[in-house]
């Protein structure tokens, strides 16, 4: 479960650059609940996923997760709650290490178990397990250098390792942009897939209005560090992306003449 109560950034806060990122958001994401989250350029998007995670500090409000006020906890103290994949597909693993070592860093991450890189034959077989699933092949390839992936295994992987370690909330920023459409596909489906078997509270962020409406069970639009839209249940299941724009231009009062919001 994610809290976020009257959420204030703002950036260079006294300097002619100063720029509220975000003012004043109220939300929550229920326990297992899966939120799209959409919005033009600078909306706030990004800011609100960095809040979360801890990588920028709020002005005002409050940020809980899983029922604990995180608000003021520097990022590693609340690294072990939050799951992250980022648009970048070398943001999320270690191109120097191998698939197994990645995958054993990650499976560490936020235990006190202390495994690290130590792989016996069990963890072996239990990357080899999860990699199998995901049918691209890598399963054969534990011991490749994490560079030679194409971008998509990569991301496919990034996210398979931000789902291992449990943590309350995934967080997802824009992470199949940068991908080609039909692997850009596979990881939607990956995600769908992950998602519903852990039951992790998943935000993701998404330019694409379809994604907006297709992935998850709510969608949240942010304009302007606001939200102005909130729709889910039998609401959301009705929209089509016409709607949705109908809608924006409604509560906005003008029309998406931005490039960087998706029809499709
Ligand atoms: N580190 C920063 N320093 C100064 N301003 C920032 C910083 N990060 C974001 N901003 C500004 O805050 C506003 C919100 O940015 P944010 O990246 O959260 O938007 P976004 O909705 O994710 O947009 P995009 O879809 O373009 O990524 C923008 O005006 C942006 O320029």
């Amino acid at each position: 479960m994610i809290r976020v109560t009257g959420l204030e950034v703002v950036f260079g806060k006294g300097t002619p650059l100063e720029k509220k990122a975000l003012s004043g958001v109220d939300f929550i994401a229920g326990e297992s609940q899966f939120v799209s989250v959409i919005g033009s350029n600078g909306a706030g998007k990004s800011t609100l996923l960095a809040a979360i995670a801890g990588d920028v500090l709020p002005q005002a409000g409050r940020i809980e997760i899983a029922g604990v006020d995180v608000t003021r906890q520097p990022t590693a103290a609340r690294a072990g709650r939050i799951a992250r994949v980022f648009q970048d597909p070398l943001a999320g693993s270690c191109g120097r290490l191998t698939i197994e070592e990645n995958l054993a860093l990650a499976d560490a991450r936020g235990s006190r178990r202390g495994f690290g890189l130590a792989i016996g034959r069990a963890r072996r077989e239990m990357f080899r397990h999860r990699l199998k699933e995901l049918g691209l092949g890598l399963e054969g390839r534990l011991e490749d250098q994490m560079a030679l992936l194409s971008g998509g295994q990569r991301q496919a992987l990034s996210l398979v390792m931000a789902t291992m370690a449990q943590a309350n909330v995934l967080l997802l920023d824009e992470h199949t942009a940068a991908l080609d459409p039909a692997m850009a596909e596979f990881v939607l489906d990956l995600t769908r897939r992950v998602v519903a078997e852990t039951g992790v509270t998943t935000l993701m962020v998404t330019h694409s209005m379809r994604q907006a409406l297709d992935m998850g069970d709510r969608t949240v639009m942010l304009h302007e560090g606001r939200v102005i839209l909130d729709v889910a249940g039998d609401e959301r299941r009705n929209l089509d992306v016409e709607d949705l724009i109908h809608m924006f231009r409604k509560v906005r009062g003008q029309d998406i003449d931005d490039d960087s919001l998706l029809i499709e």
